[in-house]
């Protein structure tokens, strides 16, 4: 269509200038993602649509509203001017989904707005506000009302003036003193971040070139570059975790209810525990200017939660300089502190985030449930409490939901909300909403011990230290981990979580401590195979990096630098040989699939069990919640890739080597989905005959 309106416009001597908008309201999102992965669609190429653009002898201005992405802001770039709306967003985020701008802009782009704003740009993919956009010169004007308006007025001012200076395609990539430094050390740094990630680099390589070659030949690298992307499988995982994020919008009920009207604007909520998770959650609710009220138990506590929230805001207001958007969190009719319990009559929804315990969190939902008005939802944080548990001790558990926040809670993006029994289909919209509106992603999932993410992450960790007691190191394990992608490997992970946690848990759970019976075997639990490991650290006072020392030594107490210990190597092999443990050599490939295997194993129990909607909820919470790298689509469209019969038959062999394992037994819905021919991920939750009541 493009094409065609701009012939039409070259040919009609009565039309003097040309205009581009988009419908509804926004300019253009860019190419649609689906696309990329039917042939059919890619015969058409934008570039030269673009180039086009640029070439026509009348000027052509774009009227951006909305957003101008990807192959939208590509068109942009053709464009002679560009007048964007105050509201608008513009970038080229290609690199997200796994490719790079595959329509002329890696080379326009660094030719109109430098080389390191333009690489920023499009190694990142962010979305620049208008405002920012406006100094960086990539748009000629802002304006607050109607865009389309102040875009032809701007095309019947520029009728009759020179085109050539506007077109980029013809404009030298603006200098730099130190151009070849400068490039050094970006890619240095890009490659240090992606960690395997392909497309940042790429996307590097294309604006390199265009520092480097002429215009057309820029073209041809960029070209070239872009088809590497688009037959990796990286391009293929980016793009399915773009629509697995916005498929978990999508939730039913067992009765198949899925959305309830919602009204958000005005709700009064209240978070109750300023604790480092409280923390986080107030700050993430004032900055989605959500009025809410924080709630502690004494005075002491009270002040040293506001100190650290008034820290984590002023930061937070300090990124949002120079933004539309500005944080109002000194009025008290948006953020009041108290102890007064009283002023739970009023709040509408109530965030409880007080230390992990079942008796302490019983016993606040039953005042809760006393105090608050009739309508008020009331959301437990826990991260693998007993929602039914806790719902019993109010008089109204349809009102009664689990949101699990992940730490830094104003940082990190996903949200697990688990509903029990009772939970009504009402409550679980409003917990969606409240997701939204505070920029998280809501995944929707079942009640169980560690709902999701945690119980797909203990047979994880439990790997990990089993790799131990059979002879691999702390940083061995890390290592495979962390060149698979995970920022940090289990162990590193584990120091930085505190190994107590984990400790006060299974001593909560018996497992270990006071309540472990007499004569239990030390490598045993309820007939299954146990490791002390971690039991053994936490009673020697390794906590990890809070302690300075833990699977790894730190410079000091609180130190953030892991390093091997000698101390950790001479006490696993003192206890190799207690236990009598034959030590083996264990290679990358089983640290890999012993970990990762069992941790999609679990994720098909959880499946089949109806803890979950779909593989694409797991995936979600993993690349959301856990730091499962995101080129590599997330747990379970990995397993899809690898093959399920290959994962079946490595889990069969391992559990064959481990029989006291239970979770490297392979599930029945994985040996199932095999034996029907290894069904394509889309498929699975079809091939489950009856859906679990949890559903
Ligand atoms: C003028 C362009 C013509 C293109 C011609 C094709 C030629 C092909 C030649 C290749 C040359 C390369 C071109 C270019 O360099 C490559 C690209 O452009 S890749 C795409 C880049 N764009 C993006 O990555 C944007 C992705 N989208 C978003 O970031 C967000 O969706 C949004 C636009 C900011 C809107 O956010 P929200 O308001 O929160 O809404 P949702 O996210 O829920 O989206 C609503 C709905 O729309 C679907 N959707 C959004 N963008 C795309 C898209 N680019 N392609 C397909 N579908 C898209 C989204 O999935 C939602 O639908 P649902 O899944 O809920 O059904």
């Amino acid at each position: 269509a493009l094409e065609d309106g701009l012939k039409k416009a070259d040919a009609d001597p009565s039309v003097k200038a040309v205009m581009i908008c988009g419908e509804n309201g926004k300019f253009s999102a860019g190419a649609d993602i689906r696309g990329f992965s039917s042939p059919k669609t890619l015969g058409v190429a934008l570039g030269p649509i673009v180039s086009l653009i640029e070439s026509s002898e009348k000027p052509v201005v774009a009227a951006i509203e909305g957003v101008a992405l990807g192959g939208g802001l590509e068109v942009a770039l053709g464009c002679h001017y560009r007048v964007a709306h105050a509201k608008a967003r513009m970038g080229l985020p290609e690199v997200t989904i796994g490719l790079l701008p595959g329509a002329e802009g890696t080379q326009r782009l660094p030719r109109l707005i430098g080389v390191p704003a333009a690489l920023d740009m499009i190694t990142t993919g962010k979305h620049i506000p208008a405002t920012e956009a406006l100094k960086l010169g990539l748009v000629d004007e802002i304006v607050e009302e109607n865009t389309i308006e102040a875009a032809i007025r701007l095309a019947n001012k520029v009728i009759g003036q020179p085109l050539g200076p506007r077109r980029l395609s013809l404009k030298p990539v603006p200098k730099l003193p130190n151009m070849e430094a400068f490039l050094q050390e970006a890619q240095v740094k890009v490659k240090r971040q992606a960690r395997g990630f392909l497309a940042p680099e790429l996307c590097f390589q294309a604006v390199q070139a265009a520092t480097q070659r002429p215009f057309a030949e820029g073209v041809r690298r960029e070209r070239e570059l872009f088809q590497v992307l688009l037959s990796s499988g990286q391009a293929q995982a980016l793009q399915y975790a773009f629509f697995a994020e916005r498929a978990v919008h999508r939730w039913a009920t067992p009765g198949g209810i899925n959305l309830l009207f919602i009204i958000f604007d005005s709700i009064l909520l209240l978070s109750l525990g300023l604790g480092t998770m409280g923390q986080g959650i107030v700050t993430s609710l004032v900055k989605a200017n959500i009025p809410v009220v924080a709630l502690e138990q004494n005075l002491e506590y009270l002040n040293k939660g506001r100190k650290a929230v008034m820290v984590l805001l002023e930061r937070e207001a300090k990124k949002m300089e120079g933004g539309a958007q500005k944080l109002d969190f000194h009025n008290p009719a948006r953020l009041q502190f108290t102890v007064d319990f009283n002023l739970l009559h009023d709040v509408d929804l109530v965030i409880e985030a007080v230390f992990e315990n079942m008796a302490l969190k019983k016993e606040i939902f039953h005042k809760l449930s006393n105090i608050c008005k009739p309508g008020a939802l009331l959301c437990t944080n826990t991260s693998a409490l007993d929602i039914d548990e806790i719902a019993s001790a109010t008089s109204r558990p349809q009102q009664v939901i689990g949101t699990h926040f992940f730490s830094p809670a104003h940082v990190m993006r996903l949200l697990e909300i688990i509903y029990g029994r009772h939970t009504s289909p009402s409550a679980i919209a409003t917990a969606m909403q409240l997701a939204k509106d505070m920029k998280k992603v809501g995944v929707v999932v079942g009640n169980c011990f560690g709902f999701v993410g945690n119980r797909m992450m203990f047979p994880y960790v439990e790997q990990a230290v089993f790799l131990l007691e059979e002879g691999s190191r702390p940083e061995a394990v890390d290592q495979v981990l962390e060149d698979f992608g995970f920022k940090i490997g289990p162990f590193r992970m584990s120091d930085l979580a505190g190994l107590d946690v984990g400790w006060r848990s299974r001593k909560g759970q018996g497992l270990t401590g006071p309540s472990l019976p007499a004569g239990s075997s030390a490598r045993q639990r309820r007939g299954q195979r146990y490791s002390p490991l971690p039991d053994l650290l936490c009673e020697r006072g390794r906590f990890g990096q809070k302690t300075g020392k833990g699977w790894y030594q730190y410079e000091r107490a609180g130190g953030r630098t892991a390093t091997p210990d000698p101390w950790i190597h001479g006490f696993l092999s003192q206890y190799r040989d207690t236990h009598r443990i034959e030590t083996r050599y264990i290679d990358q490939e089983e640290i890999l699939e012993r970990c990762l295997f069992s941790l999609i194993n679990e994720g098909f129990a959880i499946l089949a069990e109806g803890i979950a909607s779909g593989p694409e909820h797991l995936d979600v919470i993993y690349l959301n919640g856990y730091g499962w790298p995101k080129h590599r689509g997330g747990p379970m469209f990995y397993a899809s890739t690898v093959g399920l019969p290959r994962v079946l038959a490595k889990l069969q062999k391992y559990s064959e080597a481990h029989p006291d394992v239970p979770k490297l037994r392979p599930s029945a819905f994985l040996k199932k989905l095999v034996a029907v021919g290894n069904a394509p991920l889309k498929e699975w939750m079809s091939y489950l005959s009856r859906q679990s009541p949890k559903l």
